[in-house]
């Protein structure tokens, strides 16, 4: 995980991700976040969910996630992030975004997940969540 150190979440523990550039696919932009924020390869990401977050505004965003389990290179903090290793057993939850503890224990059992997450415009506060998984 990391430990997000800018932009929307700072201070929170997620995951390395960001926003899909143009001409680039979701897995493309999951592979080169890896390695801008944490320098390391990961090796064969699957795909584990999509995510829906929608605000009281009408903004919508989708969040393509993915799971490898193997990598090469020595995890590094960059300026985005700090690479952190926690226990699957012993999530740091408290200080993750609150909708991760719903779909990330699924992910974390082996199930594909399509969730939608309602926000507060400033995303302080989630309104309401739905989620089907396989
Ligand atoms: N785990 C998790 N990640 C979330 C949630 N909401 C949310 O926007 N994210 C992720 C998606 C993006 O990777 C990131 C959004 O932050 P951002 O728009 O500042 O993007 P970024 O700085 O990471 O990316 P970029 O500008 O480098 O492209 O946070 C959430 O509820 N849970």
């Amino acid at each position: 995980m990391i430990k997000k150190k800018r932009g929307l979440g700072e201070g929170l523990i997620t995951f390395p991700g960001g926003k899909v550039e143009e001409n680039e696919t979701p897995l493309e932009c999951a592979i080169r976040e890896a390695e801008e924020e944490v320098g390391i390869k990961i090796i064969n990401p699957k795909k584990v969910g999509v995510i829906t977050f929608k605000q009281i505004n009408g903004n919508v965003q989708v969040m393509h996630v993915y799971l490898a389990t193997e990598f090469i290179g020595l995890s590094k903090e960059s300026d985005e992030a700090i690479p952190i290793w926690v226990s699957r057993n012993d999530l740091p939850f408290k200080n993750m975004w609150i909708d991760d503890r719903i779909w990330l224990p699924l992910v974390l059992e082996g199930k594909y997940v399509n969730c939608v997450f309602e926000f507060t415009d400033d995303w302080k506060f989630m309104i309401s969540s739905l989620c089907e998984f396989t």
